[in-house]
């Protein structure tokens, strides 16, 4: 397990991160988000070691970090560090090279991260030549050339199109079943939602919230929503809700009620009485959106 231990880092004046804490699981995808200067760069720089903490300490497996041990963890920094006049698989192949793979293995991992990524065709075209969306998926290949004990990736998505995501998410989700702890941050909250299992909120260099999305509210909770049609299509009437023991109303409006439940399992019984009332056009636990957790925690 990869674990941030109270990371203080002043910049003179400012507070860039106070006693940040979180976890990086292994076979679970962390998501990192946080509005602009929050300080995600500025954890991800001090896990990857390129900025010293104030105070505070990266841990892996339960011990102190070592250079050792980040060679070979795979890192996507925000400034990407590719050679722009090289061509794409030599610059791979060398990057496998320089983490000890031979030269046969660097060019089968190339081959075949190129293919995955949609870019074989281009594997003799210099970086530069390639569109900033194909670079970036480039820079991707790099990060995981070495099949890296850890991935932490900087805004890893941006820019990338909807086929290149879907791709990106494969190769990750991949990684994460086998077992690398995978922490990546973003701006892109509905495909955070997408792909996480744990998220980690910062706020002005605090962490505000951390753990399962599930847990955050990010899964279904005890908030359900009903909506009941009456007959010939017209809108029914939820309002009997508010006379059920053990139901909360939030809202009512027409044939549509947004409720909580006091007892897990009271939703059957709500169900059938519903159908007894009349017919039921969607009845399902509320989520709550990854964009509200969002809000609520960095208000
Ligand atoms: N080298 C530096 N010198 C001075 N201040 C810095 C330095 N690096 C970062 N900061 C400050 O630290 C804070 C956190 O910045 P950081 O880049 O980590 O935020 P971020 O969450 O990654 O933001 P974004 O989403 O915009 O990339 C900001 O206020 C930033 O201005």
């Amino acid at each position: 397990m990869l674990s941030v231990a109270g990371l203080t880092r002043r910049f003179g004046d400012h507070v860039a991160l106070d006693d940040v804490t979180f976890d990086v699981v292994p076979g679970r995808m962390t998501g990192f988000v946080g509005a602009n200067g929050a300080g995600k760069t500025t954890t991800m720089r001090i896990i990857l070691g390129v900025l010293a903490p104030t105070s505070g300490e990266v841990h892996w497996h339960g011990r102190a970090l070592t250079a050792a041990d980040r060679r070979d963890f795979g890192y996507m920094p925000e400034e990407r560090g590719l050679y722009p006049k090289m061509k794409i698989r030599d610059q791979l192949v060398f990057f496998g090279r320089l983490h000890g793979q031979g030269g046969s293995r660097a060019l089968d991992r190339t081959n075949l991260l190129l293919d995955r990524l949609g870019l074989i065709e281009r594997a003799d075209d210099a970086l530069e030549t390639l569109s900033l969306g194909n670079q970036q998926r480039v820079q991707i290949a790099a990060a995981l050339i070495h099949q890296p004990a850890a991935l932490v990736l900087d805004e890893p998505f941006s820019g990338l199109d909807p086929l290149a995501v879907d791709s990106m998410v494969d190769l990750l989700r991949e990684e994460v079943s086998a077992e690398v702890p995978v922490l990546f941050s973003s701006h892109q909250l509905d495909l955070v939602e997408r792909l996480c299992d744990d998220l980690v909120v910062l706020s002005a260099g605090k962490v505000v919230a951390a753990g399962p999305v599930a847990e955050l509210g990010g899964g279904p909770g005890s908030t359900y929503r009903l909506v009941m049609g009456g007959a010939d299509a017209t809108p029914g009437d939820a309002g009997w809700l508010r006379d059920v023991p053990g139901v909360v109303v939030r809202d009512v409006a027409g044939g549509t009620a947004l409720f909580d439940l006091a007892h897990p399992g009271q939703e059957q019984e709500i169900l059938r009485q519903a159908i007894s009332r009349g017919p039921v056009l969607e009845f399902a636990p509320e989520r709550v959106a990854l964009s509200d957790i969002f809000r609520e925690a960095t208000r």
